[in-house]
């Protein structure tokens, strides 16, 4: 049996061609296998070849909607964690991600103005969070805000940004004087608790966000977005996505400038373990596969890594 080692190896296949893509049924990698001599079975379709090229050598790194949250709730439940302590981590590392992605001019005030956009879920409060360390590290946030869950965890932290003097829109502009404001949108309206069709008042929001010229750094999982499958070419297209934990799956559609892995939250015993319970779509895959590649902090005090989110092939940041 051919197994992802590279070399010569055997396939069976009624599809006999020059060149096809081949999934190892051990380890889930992809192969571009490409045919060599010649097939001594036509009827059997038994042939040789070689692995030329190899499409991905790195295990799968993206998390599935289901594995998220699951990941999520471990955190709360046995690593001890709380949900303001992540969300502080996580907004901090997308304050961190957008001052290296649009860096302050310092001799004018070009670039400052920073709109974050907020939705109703967690997703929401690392956009708050994100506005509040932006004001500390010199950009001049605002905040949109339009459905506000009455949760202290929610109204503490729009209290913290009044006491930093964020202020915040009751309306959001059109999309033409939405990009003469503002120098880049923060989206934090949807993260991976996103589902279905995007139901108003986000819809038309979306929309605005979409045909604003000024670019978008999204937190976690571009807005609108299908957490599994990502966007069409109506949707949000952002220029930086922050990630945060593990990419998720939708990211492999993600063909902005820069991609971020931020929240440095997850203990090393959570991250290496295997991660059930797992939809019926992705069992076959994760028996096989190798583990995720969460967010480890480990010797991390560079600010960059040098890992690829799969199917992108852009390099991975950790902030
Ligand atoms: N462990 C981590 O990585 C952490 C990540 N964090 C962040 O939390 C989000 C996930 O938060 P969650 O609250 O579960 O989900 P969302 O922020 O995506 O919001 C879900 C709410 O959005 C509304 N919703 C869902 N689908 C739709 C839709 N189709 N149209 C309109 N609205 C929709 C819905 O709200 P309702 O009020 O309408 O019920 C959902 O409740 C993760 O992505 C990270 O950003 C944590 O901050 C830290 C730990
Ligand atoms: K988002």
């Amino acid at each position: 049996m051919y197994h992802c080692r590279g070399g010569l190896g055997f396939q069976n296949s009624h599809n006999i061609s020059h060149m096809y893509k081949y999934t190892c049924g051990l380890c889930s990698r992809d192969y571009i296998m490409v045919a060599l001599g010649i097939a001594w079975d036509y009827s059997a379709s038994w042939f040789g070849c070689i692995c030329l090229a190899q499409v991905s050598s790195l295990p799968d790194p993206t998390s599935s909607q289901e594995e998220a949250q699951s990941i999520d709730q471990e955190l709360f439940s046995t690593a001890g964690f709380s949900v303001d302590q992540l969300m502080e981590l996580a907004g901090l590392s997308c304050a961190t991600a957008v001052a290296r992605a649009f860096p302050l001019d310092t001799d004018t005030t070009k670039g400052r103005t920073v709109l974050v956009v907020c939705g109703p879920g967690n997703n929401g409060g690392d956009g708050l969070v994100c506005a509040r360390h932006l004001k500390l590290f010199g950009y001049e946030p605002t905040v949109f805000y339009p459905k506000r869950p009455k949760k202290p965890l929610f109204q503490g932290l729009v209290t913290q940004c009044h006491t930093m003097e964020i202020s915040f829109l009751d309306v959001l502009p059109q999309a033409e004087a939405l990009s003469r404001t503002f120098s880049l949108v923060v989206d934090a309206i949807f993260g991976f608790g996103f589902s279905g069709e995007v139901r108003e008042p986000f819809q038309s929001i979306l929309s605005t966000i979409c045909a604003a010229t000024i670019p978008v750094a999204s937190i976690d999982v571009p807005s609108g977005w299908d957490v599994e499958i990502g966007g069409s070419s109506h949707d949000l297209n952002p220029d930086v996505l922050i990630s945060l934990t593990a990419p998720k799956r939708c990211t492999r559609n993600f063909h902005g400038r820069l991609h971020f892995l931020g929240g440095r939250f997850v203990p090393p015993t959570l991250a290496q373990k295997p991660r059930p319970p797992l939809s019926e779509h992705h069992k076959h895959r994760a028996l096989a596969r190798p583990r995720l590649s969460l967010q480890l902090p480990r010797n991390r005090r560079r600010v960059s890594c040098c890992a690829r989110s799969e199917g992108s092939k852009l390099p991975l940041m950790y902030i």
